[in-house]
């Protein structure tokens, strides 16, 4: 992934990381198979008591996953290697085992872990961990979730009650301990939710929660608890609710059950949950004819019209809409959104925007203004350069907009879910690179919400194959291989440049836009990206016929040698576009001298004012071109950008030379 921040280490400080990610996955090899031993259950539990109080006072430089919330001087540290499927075996086939059958750094494929947590969590930035408790209280074990811990905005750990873990993958944490280590989210289920917080300390399995509401109580308690904005328990209230509803023999005309769609369409809704927030709202049509069911129903269609809004499916929001005012004619609110379709349409066949307008509703919009995607004017089809890349579907004149595209994900640095991360690739040499976790946790959350979104992400490039391009479900919950959106993240997604003063690489700005993430890279491309939020526009750099590839720079910098470095530790490619060709032709001596006048310029540049320049800077500056221009073959170099030059031109030509 591209960011605009670049970590400065010394040879020894990554040496130092690099060590402590390989020493660990060699100690974890090293204990492969051994078999579980028990713990004493009660100074496990006082560990994470005591750390889960302590958890937001100590700090740690390059704590590899150790640190606790992120302070002003560290930034997290983690190994990447050995990815892992997520299981995708239903629980009714799986087959039930206990802690004392756990291997060390074994995925129990084909079983199934059912535990309970008996001590408070300990949130840390990059994990959570707790204390479980398996079949008798004294049988206890450490359980971490790495990365995405959240749910429903919500810790997962502290959501649940009773846990099933699906195919169980026992190994030492960062810290060498022994745990059950949650990586795709949807290896961890909770059987109970968790509605008293103190839950965790009855230490007797007979004295667990028992839900035994009838489904009107299930209403109620849902409503209470959506008043109290409690959305994650409101969402486990309704579905009680509708469970009990089915097993009593579901009554299709019930208006309970509309009821509890409909309120569970709100809760999904508000939780972002669109794919979700649409199917309840459908759901609970009554189609009635009376004057209070048609109320409702419009409340219902007006429900999914905003969940397809907020997915782009306009087409689909329109017709929503469209329902709603049969049902209740002159209903502004319904009137409202069909403007607002009415203006995304336009955007979408034309590619006309009202720049301005979405440039001052950016405080409002928090950086995301109200926009659609305009792409007829490209399409996706193999390229010669590498896989994929996007072509233009029709003549483009320089400087017209190629495209515009809405990032489908994007963290700023002013947001609390950005964060980098360093991740030491083993699978890559131990290569150290800035990484968004930030963005990696949020797209894993937009997917595992809405997984109608899922094939588009993961039909893009990606070098982990994971479980492949086509989404998966298993017992209603979507699957989600974290390690296949982490690959996917850290060759598509672009650094967006400083949104606020108090940025810097720990909270980069980035995003993942989908038709882009097509573009193959040039150093001598023929497009160029700018953004409006999170509005991303690309506008040709000159004349592009219909058929051509349409290509962007990853990275600008003039430096030949340092160019091909960065392409190569963060998209993993050597660039071979004619100028890199010529470039590389040049050999390192012209490459190092030119660059040294490079920066000569540079300096000049930085010190000398253009205006009113005497004729002692502009002979100075002359000299300076000469000797850059002779580092550059004339034939070669015939129809090529000339990088080092650009500078001590453009200062010749303010201070009024030729
Ligand atoms: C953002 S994707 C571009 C689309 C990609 N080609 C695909 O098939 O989806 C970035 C990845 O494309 C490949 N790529 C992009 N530009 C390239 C180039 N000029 N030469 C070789 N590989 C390139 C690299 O593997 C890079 O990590």
């Amino acid at each position: 992934m591209a960011t605009n921040n670049t970590v400065f280490m010394t040879p020894e400080e990554s040496g130092r990381v690099q060590t402590t990610v390989r020493d660990l996955i060699q100690k974890r090899r090293d204990q492969r198979g051994q078999r579980w031993t028990p713990y004493d259950p009660i100074s496990l539990i006082r560990e994470a008591t005591s750390a889960s109080l302590l958890q937001d006072l100590s700090s740690a430089a390059f704590g590899l996953g150790g640190a606790p919330k992120q302070s002003q001087d560290t930034i997290i540290a983690y190994g990447i290697g050995d990815p892992y499927l997520p299981s995708i075996a239903k629980l009714q086939d799986l087959v039930p085992m206990k802690l004392s059958d756990l291997c060390m750094e074994t995925h129990h494929r084909g079983r199934v872990l059912s535990l309970r947590r008996v001590s408070p969590v300990v949130e840390m930035k990059s994990s959570s961990w707790a204390v479980f408790q398996g079949d008798s209280q004294n049988e206890v074990e450490r359980l971490e979730i790495f990365l995405h811990t959240s749910k429903h905005g919500q810790n997962i750990l502290n959501l649940g009650f009773e846990f099933l873990v699906k195919e169980p993958y026992y190994t030492l944490n960062n810290h060498g301990q022994p745990t059950i280590r949650i990586d795709h989210p949807s290896d961890l289920i909770f059987s109970t939710y968790n509605y008293d917080p103190e839950s965790w300390r009855r230490r007797d399995r007979s004295e667990g929660l028992k839900w035994d509401y009838t489904s009107v109580e299930c209403k109620e308690l849902g409503n209470t608890a959506l008043y109290d904005k409690n959305y994650a328990m409101a969402l486990a209230h309704y579905t009680e609710g509708l469970r009990v509803l089915m097993m009593q023999g579901d009554d299709s005309s019930s208006s309970l059950k509309h009821d509890l769609y409909r309120n569970r369409s709100h809760v999904n809704l508000i939780l972002e949950r669109y794919d979700g927030a649409i199917a309840d709202a459908l759901e609970s049509l009554t189609h009635g004819e009376d004057g209070s069911q048609k109320d409702l129903d419009a409340k219902a269609y007006f429900r999914a019209g905003t969940a397809a809004y907020r997915l782009s499916n306009f087409g689909d929001a329109k017709d929503y809409f469209n329902e709603q005012l049969k049902l209740l004619p002159g209903s502004r609110l319904a009137s409202t959104y069909l403007k607002r379709i009415e203006v995304r349409e336009h955007e979408m066949s034309d590619g006309v925007y009202d720049m301005d307008k979405a440039l001052r509703s950016l405080s409002k919009t928090k950086g995301r203004p109200d926009a659609a995607d305009f792409v007829r004017r490209t399409k996706v089809k193999r390229s010669s350069v590498s896989g994929k890349g996007l072509f233009a579907a029709e003549d483009i004149k320089t400087h017209d907009i190629i495209m515009c595209e809405k990032a489908f994900c994007i963290v700023l640095g002013n947001e609390n879910e950005a964060f980098s991360a360093l991740t030491c690739d083993v699978r890559d040499d131990a290569a150290i690179r800035v990484f968004s976790a930030g963005l990696h946790q949020e797209v894993v959350q937009k997917l595992m919400k809405n997984s109608s979104q899922t094939e588009k992400v993961l039909d893009l490039f990606g070098d982990y194959e994971g479980l492949g391009k086509k989404p998966c479900e298993r017992d209603g919950i979507p699957v989600v291989d974290t390690f296949q959106i982490h690959d996917i993240v850290q060759r598509n997604a672009f650094g967006v440049g400083q949104q606020s003063e108090d940025e810097g690489y720990r909270n980069a700005s980035t995003g993942l836009w989908i038709r882009a993430s097509y573009m193959n890279h040039s150093c001598i491309g023929n497009a160029k990206k700018e953004l409006v939020g999170d509005l991303m526009v690309i506008r040709a750099t000159r004349r592009i016929l219909a058929g051509e590839e349409i290509m962007h720079s990853y990275d600008t910098t003039s430096d030949y040698d340092a160019r091909m470095e960065a392409l190569h530790l963060t998209w993993g490619f050597h660039c071979s576009c004619r100028l890199c060709v010529v470039e590389a032709q040049d050999g390192p001596a012209v490459r190092k001298k030119r660059l040294m006048l490079d920066k000569d310029a540079d300096l000049f540049i930085e010190r000398t004012k253009p205006a009113g320049a005497g004729i002692i800077s502009v002979n100075r500056a002359k000299r300076l071109r000469r000797s850059i221009e002779e580092t550059y073959n004339e034939k070669r170099y015939k129809n090529l950008p000339r990088r080092a030059l650009v500078g001590i031109e453009q200062w010749l030509q303010t201070a009024g030379c030729r």
